[in-house]
């Protein structure tokens, strides 16, 4: 019997050799019965991908795409990222021993992706930019200088995360009705329909779940398009969130995303960011989970659903919470009222817990 991580799935992914991990995957299936409750849904459960070994579902990509570049004889990797990608490329490329260039829109930068990246030895350019702009510049870096992208747009990545959908039907014993996945590149919605897909034509499953995509109000272009009913995506100009991880307003991977979430029957929503921080918190303070806010907008996007009629509450629905609280801690200390700051006497204690 294989342990439940990602390389319990190694003859459905690409590497042949010896793999660049760091035991990434296995993350937990939380059923929220107390929120779920709130919300009327009786089978919602969490997948937490923030309890991967650089707090983000990223690592699923990375250990499949930097094991890739090593087996291609690859010298140096690079990526542009909101920030998840490119501390989870810099933990990876240590690992395999090789550098690391990573392009970030200077100023939207989560703090701690920031200072992961930084530790672990990467290459930081903050680009006066946004996300978009900085993805162009890799791209034309890498072809220009022969250097290993490995954004979502490299398929390797793509092939690591779509584990997430493996594990969750190991986990839940069965498919569920509906998975949820907070998009900005829509790497990950279209990496879990691809695996599903995979498992189907094993004949490990028998149905695909409901795919769907919550963006945050300020950049949500995929959203226009499935609402839209539009044969593309249109990119968004000047995205906004307070998300900054989902703060994308050209995603890659759209044409995929859209036939993830119209070949099985699935929708897109978007969450404003009060929704997404009012979840943010109430999966901390009801749950116990705690994700950034970025991996909320999953469960803000249930919701939201929830109350326009749009989801069935005897669903079984998974939403994959993609990051750690921890990556983005001074949206926290905003949203949170301070320590109370006191004298070191019982006091002063009692006087302010009474
Ligand atoms: C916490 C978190 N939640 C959701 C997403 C959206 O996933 P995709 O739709 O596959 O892009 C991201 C994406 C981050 C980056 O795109 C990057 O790090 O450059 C994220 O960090």
């Amino acid at each position: 019997r294989r342990p439940l991580k990602l390389w319990r799935y190694r003859e459905l992914l690409p590497v042949t050799g010896e793999p660049v991990s760091l035991q990434e995957g296995g993350t937990p299936l939380y059923h929220m019965k107390r929120l779920g409750e709130e919300l009327g849904l009786k089978h919602l459960y969490a997948k937490h991908e923030g309890m991967n070994p650089s707090g983000s579902f990223k690592d699923r990509g990375m250990t499949v795409g930097v094991s890739m570049a090593m087996q291609l004889g690859m010298k140096t990797v690079a990526c542009a990222s909101t920030g998840n990608t490119s501390a989870s490329l810099a933990v990876y490329a240590a690992k395999a021993g090789i550098p690391a260039i990573v392009l970030l829109p200077a100023g939207n930068v989560a703090l701690g992706k920031v200072a992961q990246a930084l530790m672990h030895g990467a290459k930081v350019i903050a680009i006066r930019d946004n996300f978009d702009r900085a993805l162009e510049m890799v791209h034309d870096l890498c072809i220009s200088e022969g250097l290993y992208l490995l954004n979502s747009v490299n398929p390797y990545r793509l092939e690591g995360q779509k584990t997430i959908g493996f594990e969750i039907v190991d986990q839940l014993g069965d498919v569920p009705d509906r998975i949820v996945l907070p998009v900005g590149n829509a790497g990950n919605i279209s990496a879990v329909h691809k695996g599903l897909g995979e498992f189907i034509e094993l004949g490990f499953i028998d149905r695909m779940p409901m795919m769907t995509g919550i963006q945050a109000a300020g950049s949500q272009p995929l959203v226009e398009a499935i609402m839209g009913n539009l044969p593309e995506v249109i990119p968004f100009k000047t995205p906004e969130t307070v998300a900054t991880a989902i703060r994308i307003g050209a995603p890659v991977n759209a044409e995929k995303a859209l036939r993830a979430i119209r070949e099985t029957g699935g929708t897109a929503a978007s969450v404003t960011d009060e929704e997404i921080l009012a979840m943010q918190r109430d999966l901390a303070r009801k749950e116990g989970i705690g994700v950034e806010p970025a991996s909320a907008a999953s469960v803000a996007g249930i919701k939201k659903l929830m109350e326009e009629g749009r989801i069935d509450p005897d669903e079984r629905i998974v939403c994959v919470v993609t990051g750690h609280l921890l990556k983005d801690p001074e949206t926290v200390i905003r949203q949170c009222d301070p320590p109370i700051e006191i004298d070191a006497d019982i006091q002063s204690l009692l006087s302010v817990l009474r």
